[in-house]
């Protein structure tokens, strides 16, 4: 399962991790995609939850029972830093999250000016 605020860029990445290709065409998310990518003799099935404020309220249900979830940060925007660590820590509270492994991942770090990633942590 794949979470993290609005425009973080879980779509594009899991654009490029399916077809490997980047497209600028890319639009928010509404409720959520799912998307089944293979590689080699692995299937992966991923949940691309959206984003915006009235979503995250159902990312707990996307998450629940999965292999793993991965929190997707945009290291751009220092201003969502504290909402995104507000985030992040409500759904790992969650009773139902216990011991699913977790990737935060700090994305458009091609942007000059990105928080490279021990500022992250402690943000986070
Ligand atoms: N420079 C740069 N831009 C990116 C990167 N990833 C995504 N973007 C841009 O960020 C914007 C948002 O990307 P999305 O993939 O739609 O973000 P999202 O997290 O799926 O957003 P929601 O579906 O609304 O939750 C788009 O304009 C993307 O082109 C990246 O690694 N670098
Ligand atoms: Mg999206």
């Amino acid at each position: 399962s794949v979470v993290g605020l609005q425009a973080s860029g879980k779509t594009s990445f899991v654009n490029v991790i399916g077809s490997g290709q980047w497209s600028e065409e890319v639009v928010p998310t509404v409720a959520f995609n799912f998307r089944k990518v293979r590689r080699g003799n692995v299937t992966l099935k991923i949940w691309d939850v959206a984003g915006q404020p009235r979503y995250r309220s159902i990312w707990e249900r996307y998450c629940n029972g999965v292999d793993a979830v991965i929190f997707v940060v945009d290291s751009m925007d220092k201003e969502k830093f504290d909402t995104a660590r507000f985030e992040l820590h409500q759904l790992l509270s969650q009773p139902t999250l216990e011991g699913v492994p977790l990737l935060v991942l700090g994305n458009k770090n091609d942007l000059d000016g990105h928080a490279p990633v021990n500022e992250l942590i402690k943000a986070l």
